[in-house]
């Protein structure tokens, strides 16, 4: 059971519709409550899945690993609503992380740390030698280190276009086709569709409504009733926020946290129960009933809003959903990567170790990870991470870059990357070849970008600052593009609670909205000539389905063009292919979800999509916001450079499109003169003026393919690859 929610001391808090009967039968049935089974058994149902991080050690086992990252210092007052970070989470200053690693002697004191401190060096042993074996993808391209080759089918195509409008995105109505996560490693084929499993997704009331008249009361003191539990239980539950259906008003007053826990698991076991009839629950109370005492009862005992609870449950079934739920009140693992541009993984292990620090390598799934369990030393202030040997990230983090695949040579967008931990892992990748644009909206943002890029020792990156939504306008043609998308962070709870409360229906709907624009400039960036690439990556530190799924189906519907792909990860679950009644494309299938209480990580999502090129008179060639008619593009402001190569808000919405090279020209110019004259050099108006070779330069802005150059200036840090 993890940790319980900020007010586990005082009585139960009350919370939206979780609403007691103060004065009547419900009071008095409260009084009566008795300890409810636990649904444990349940839970261990819970597959532990391949790839999964080594589970935590008991608290009192537990040792503090400081991590100070000055670098990202400044990450908090940048982050802007819905841009959350799961690298930012990553390198907080300080991390509990699990001390000793399953099958080591715990240090049981402070002397046997030191004993083993000034001990003899270990050695450790990795199977996986990171130079070696160059494994390939399914599309036959050379994996990059840290990767491995799986024998995945070729994905379905989708050319068939479905023009099934983006009318329903929103609908939060119950649904009656919700699909159970399913391990992973099923076959698709045996993958079935366990309706009324769900969370939420089961209406029950219409048998319940004949169960009611059968039993011609709903007084769960009625002697008629026969449960299983009966042997335990003098007298059974209520269910008060449903006796008041579900009204705000102060809950149940006396209530202690653990009745609550008591009663949460109970719950699970009911409506885990196969039976229609719902015979182990209370009298007359549908499955719905019990559901939603559920949901209130979760937000209660681990401090949610009662919003934010039932969109997740309807995720899973009730005994998974209080896996995730409780999986959210435990830290994740505190992992390293290795870079490969300064180090070998086991090279760097062996200095840590050296350093006292408690580590293995992560899993098979990844040549350059490495799992902190105990450190001496604060782990994001050794002297190896100021020197750029690794990296502060999550394992979740590591999941698109693997799927991106990124070759050398290559030319890449990382549309949404600072600070950088997927950037700088892609740049080792490509072992410092070809280029990567690295953007981000956030200027402030940038500054930890930039900085992580020095520190790891990135030569091919070039650090752009633009709304990601203004590409391929700005430059396009890439071979890959990685949209790690500015998301709520449902899957990262464990790293930020306030996600628990500060979440509403609008947010959600904003986000889907921008990762929608977002998906399709992504797309748009792609060249799919590309001889060696034409894919996107699309990721999220969300499991919501609205950020994922919906994302991706919209992108299928909106270009025709483009295809799911297999990520190449060898784990996670299968996406869904319906949600709340609304069947995607069934190639969603293909993309993977990861989650907190199955793989022991930050919940994520990745899907892959292959580039392919626009058939002629083929729809869907507008930009992504001539695409998006609602009020909310509308919202978003669009950002220009002002006279010195900063991006400024732009009052008015303007076709970007209409890009004026010759405008373009006359500022770049006047950047570089304020540049010069910054720096004591002054150059008079005439001589930056277009000359013949300025004109030159000017023309080489624009290449064959209509992409316009990133001239050198402000937003220029490294130099260009020849490639392009
Ligand atoms: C999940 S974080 C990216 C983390 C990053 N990929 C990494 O691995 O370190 C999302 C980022 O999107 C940025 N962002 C939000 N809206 C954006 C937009 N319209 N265009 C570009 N970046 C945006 C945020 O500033 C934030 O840094």
């Amino acid at each position: 059971m993890g940790r319980r929610a900020k007010n586990k001391q005082g009585d139960v808090k009350p919370l939206p519709g979780t609403v007691p009967d103060k004065s009547s039968t419900s009071r008095r049935q409260q009084s009566k409550k008795k300890k409810a089974p636990s649904t444990k058994n349940d839970s261990k149902s819970i597959k532990s899945q391949k790839g999964s991080l080594k589970k935590p050690l008991p608290a009192h086992r537990q040792k503090k690993v400081d991590i100070i990252d000055e670098d990202d210092s400044d990450l908090d007052e940048a982050l802007q609503p819905g841009e959350f970070s799961d690298e930012d989470v990553d390198e907080e200053e300080t991390v509990k992380v699990k001390s000793i690693k399953k099958g080591k002697k715990p240090a049981s004191s402070d002397d046997e740390e030191v004993e083993e401190r000034s001990g003899p060096v270990k050695q450790l042993e990795f199977s996986d030698s990171e130079a070696e074996d160059e494994d390939l993808n399914d599309d036959g391209e050379a994996l990059p280190l840290g990767q491995h080759a799986f024998d995945l089918d070729e994905a379905p195509s989708d050319e068939d276009d479905d023009e099934e409008e983006l009318g329903d995105e929103f609908d939060m109505e119950g649904s009656d086709d919700e699909e159970m996560l399913d391990d992973e490693f099923d076959d698709e084929d045996d993958e079935e569709d366990k309706e009324g499993d769900s969370a939420f997704d089961s209406d029950e009331d219409a048998e319940m409504a004949a169960v009611e008249e059968d039993d011609g009361s709903e007084n769960e003191e009625d002697d008629g009733i026969q449960t299983n539990l009966e042997d335990d239980l003098e007298e059974t539950y209520t269910l008060p926020a449903v006796d008041r259906g579900g009204e705000e008003e102060e809950i149940e007053h006396g209530t202690s946290l653990r009745d609550v826990e008591q009663r949460m698991r109970w719950l699970v076991g009911v409506c885990l129960s196969k039976d229609d009839k719902m015979s182990k629950g209370v009298p007359g109370k549908s499955r719905s009933d019990h559901l939603l005492q559920l949901q209130h009862d979760i937000a209660t005992y681990f401090g949610y809003n009662t919003f934010l609870v039932g969109k997740l449950m309807k995720l899973f079934a009730a005994d998974e959903a209080l896996a995730f739920f409780e999986s959210n009140e435990s830290p994740r693992p505190v992992t390293i990567r290795a870079n490969t541009l300064r180090t070998r993984r086991r090279d760097l292990a062996q200095s840590l170790i050296n350093r006292g620090v408690n580590l293995e390598p992560i899993g098979k799934w990844s040549k350059v990870g490495l799992q902190i369990f105990e450190s001496p030393v604060p782990i994001g202030a050794t002297p190896e991470y100021l020197a750029g040997h690794y990296m502060l990230q999550a394992a979740s983090s590591f999941l698109p870059v693997i799927a991106l695949s990124p070759q050398p040579n290559e030319r890449i967008l990382d549309m949404a990357s600072a600070p950088g931990g997927k950037t700088t892992y892609i740049s080792a990748l490509l072992q410092n070849t070809g280029q990567i644009f690295a953007n981000d909206s956030n200027k402030l943002r940038t500054k930890s970008l930039t900085a992580n890029i020095h520190r790891m020792g990135c030569k091919n990156v070039i650090v752009c600052n633009y709304d990601a939504r203004e590409f391929p306008k700005v430059i396009g043609g890439f071979d890959r593009v990685l949209l790690d998308a500015p998301c709520s962070g449902t899957g990262v709870i464990s790293k930020d609670a306030s996600v628990k409360v500060n979440k509403t229906e609008r947010d959600f709907q904003l986000l889907a909205h921008l990762q929608k624009q977002l998906i399709l400039c992504a797309i748009d960036s792609v060249n799919p000539n590309s001889t060696t690439g034409g894919y996107v990556v699309y990721s999220t530190c969300s499991v919501t389905v609205d950020e994922n799924e919906s994302v991706v189906d919209y992108a299928l519907r909106k270009r025709p063009n483009v295809k799911l792909v297999e990520t190449g990860l060898e784990f996670g679950v299968p996406g869904f292919k319906s949600f709340e009644g609304k069947n995607f494309n069934p190639t969603v299938s293909l993309t993977r979800r990861f989650y907190p209480h199955k793989h022991n990580m930050d919940g994520f999502f990745v899907a892959k999509f292959k580039v392919e090129k626009r058939k002629k008179g083929s729809k869907s060639t507008g930009t992504a916001k001539d695409e998006e008619d609602d009020d909310v593009a509308q919202q978003q402001p669009i950002k220009k450079l002002n006279d010195e190569g900063m991006i400024v808000e732009q009052e008015e919405v303007g076709d970007i499109s209409k890009f004026d090279n010759d405008e373009d020209e006359a500022l770049i110019e006047e950047s570089k003169r304020k540049a010069l004259k910054k720096k004591g050099i002054k150059i008079s108006t005439k001589s930056t003026k277009p000359t013949t070779s300025s004109a030159k330069t000017s023309e080489s802005n624009s290449t064959s393919n209509g992409q316009i150059k990133v001239p050198k200036g402000k937003k220029v840090t490294e130099k260009r690859r020849s490639k392009a």
